[in-house]
């Protein structure tokens, strides 16, 4: 095992020792309760209503696996469409042996492609903790032996897996839906925006080239957030093996889907081996997934996802650790943001099987982690296919079938996977370099500062934002407003950078897990809402220095001059309409960036 490897999972075993241990127990007590205990006949009854007789029959006997599924389904959004049939069909598949399912909870599910640039994507990042706490309410009865989580996209997978967690003791297996067929690609659709950001088309043309990349059910094609989610739960063997980017509406689909029902049955008491979703996630598994994140340069997002999922099993995980294991995980795979190519084409080379495989045999996985798979981690280094029209899994061939894409861990696209902590003066960021061009790592230049996305849009358009420049957009973390993504900013500066400026963005919100080709620096904490904040010091013109290899996020103003200043004040107009007052309790909260930025926690 690589030693970096042993020492990142040694050290958050080592900090964690006590609140893991307090989970460990709570998960021990709560398997040793039978199921439904407590539960009076009319309780039960109440469960068994609207069940069929067979359904009733096998519920009343008391001995088969009884299942809950948990969906983030809605027909609004086209990586939820496919979920639709997805409870008959694990029913289905249940039932033919002997166990049976509920629907226990439908979670909300917000599409940030949707809410990108408008007030509503202040919601977005705390739909994760609703969404797991959907997931409570649903698993809350009292009458399951394993669950079955139907979900995709960016929050949505993060939350159940937060809730699942916290219903540590019933094993658990994450569905997936699959992309979309390949549209106009990624770096085409790019482009145009950028070109109706300097007025050369229409919002007509725009329009029909949006709906070129998004045009039909399923999800987007990008590596963004949601499909880094789907390669994670491959990576922490949450899936059923190869499962993650198959296309929706296809036989080999159905097959997995199916698997994932007849899988979560072997995990159940009543299964072969049981295995509760809480022992499965440890720190191998969590530093399995941090690995493979790194390694496929997937979302930023991860940098706050993973440390609250990690919460909820009794982990701390630091971006440290993150900054640790990305030193020597190298980049294997370039998908968009970070390359040309789109997640049905990674795939179709190998995929995450291709990245798991070359990891595992370099000692960058632990291999003794439990998987949904009886095989182990192995079995995530297969692809899943139809053999006579049967689902099998078989072995990828040893050179890459597209160098471009995916690549053999000794000839990686980087050594280093591009995940970056920043620290200075401004306190601490994060910067993902895998798509930044490196002549633009590194930046010396005057701020100019906004507090909101709008307010950076207009001076754009003003045509103010000239030279070279750092960008700062303060007032964008969770205390502030919920931490939204500011994606729409990237087509702007990627355009002033085009022209030949040096431009960067410094922020304490998040950026689109499709990130951008401009320097970044991500999720400073502490945020400008905060006392101990310095990004609220910043004045416009005071010079900001930006480095990534030298980890570098300074102020260039001294410690006196500093003292000297008041903070600025965050703008107090908040859009009526989009529902932002009723989350203000979550607000007041929120944990900082880099523990999860949540205000759930596991004590
Ligand atoms: O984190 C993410 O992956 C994004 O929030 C993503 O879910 C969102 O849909 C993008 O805003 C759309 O990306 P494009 O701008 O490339 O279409």
């Amino acid at each position: 095992m690589h030693p970096q490897l042993e020492a990142v999972t040694e050290q958050i075993q080592q900090r964690s020792l006590t609140r893991r241990a307090a989970y460990l127990e709570k998960i021990r007590q709560a398997a040793e309760r039978p199921r439904q205990q407590g539960l009076s006949c009319s309780n039960l009854a109440h469960v068994m209503a609207a069940e069929s007789e067979q359904e009733r029959l096998i519920m009343r006997s008391g001995g088969a696996s009884h299942i809950a599924i948990i969906s983030s389904y809605n027909d609004m959004l086209s990586a939820h469409v496919p979920l639709a049939d997805y409870p008959e069909i694990l029913k289905k598949t249940l039932l033919q042996r002997g166990a049976t399912a509920q629907f226990a909870a439908g979670v909300p599910a917000m599409c940030d492609g949707v809410t990108q640039g408008t007030a509503a994507m202040q919601l977005s990042l705390f739909s994760r903790d609703l969404i797991a706490q959907a997931t409570a309410i649903g698993l809350s009865h009292g009458v399951f032996d394993g669950a079955l989580y139907l979900g995709v996209c960016d929050k949505i997978v993060p939350g159940l897996l937060i809730g699942a967690l916290h219903f540590g003791h019933l094993p658990a297996v994450f569905v997936p839906a699959g992309p979309m067929h390949s549209g106009l690609s990624n770096p085409e659709k790019a482009a145009i925006r950028e070109r109706y950001a300097r007025g050369e088309v229409s919002r007509d043309e725009l329009l029909t080239a949006e709906l070129a990349a998004y045009h039909e059910a399923g999800t987007c094609t990008f590596y963004g957030t949601a499909n880094t989610n789907q390669m994670l739960m491959e990576a922490m063997g949450l899936h059923v093996p190869g499962s993650a980017f198959v296309h929706p509406q296809t036989l080999l689909r159905t097959k997995l889907t199916e698997q994932a029902a007849l899988t979560l049955l072997e995990l159940t008491k009543q299964g072969e081996r049981y295995l509760p979703v809480g022992l499965q996630i440890n720190a191998k598994a969590l530093v399995n997934g941090m690995v493979a994140l790194l390694a496929t340069s997937g979302s930023t997002n991860h940098g706050l996802h993973l440390p609250a999922i990690a919460r909820a099993a009794g982990y701390e995980l630091r971006w440290e650790d993150f900054a640790q294991l990305a030193q020597v995980v190298p980049q294997l795979a370039k998908v968009y943001p970070n390359g040309a190519a789109d997640v049905n084409q990674f795939h179709a080379a190998g995929g995450v099987a291709w990245v798991l495989r070359e990891l595992l045999h370099e000692g960058l996985l632990h291999a003794d982690v439990q998987t949904a798979s009886a095989q182990g981690i192995s079995a995530y280094t297969q692809e899943a296919y139809l053999n006579k029209e049967q689902l099998a899994w078989r072995d990828l061939p040893d050179t890459s079938p597209a160098e471009n894409i995916v690549r053999v861990f000794t000839e990686p696209f980087a050594q280093h996977s591009g995940w970056h902590l920043l620290q200075g003066n401004l306190g601490r960021a994060m910067v993902k370099s895998s798509a930044v061009k490196p002549e633009f790592w590194s930046i010396k230049a005057p701020a100019k500062v906004f507090a909101s996305e709008q307010a950076a849009a207009e001076a754009y358009q003003a045509g103010t934002l000239t030279g070279d420049f750092v960008m700062v957009v303060r007032f964008q973390g969770p205390r502030a407003n919920g931490m939204p993504e500011l994606h729409s900013l990237m087509p702007l500066l990627a355009n002033l950078q085009q022209r030949g400026q040096r431009v960067a963005l410094v922020t304490d919100g998040r950026l689109s897990g499709a990130s951008g080709k401009v320097l970044t620096a991500l999720h400073v904490t502490p945020e400008a809402a905060t006392e101990k904040s310095v990004l609220s010091l910043i004045q416009n013109d005071d010079l900001i220095h930006l480095d990534v290899e030298a980890n570098v996020l300074q102020l260039e103003v001294t410690a006196e001059e500093l003292a000297c200043r008041q903070p600025a004040k965050q703008p107090t107009d908040e859009p009526f309409g989009y529902g932002l007052e009723l989350f203000k309790a979550q607000r007041q909260l929120a944990s900082p960036a880099d523990q999860g930025a949540s205000l759930l926690t596991e004590e």
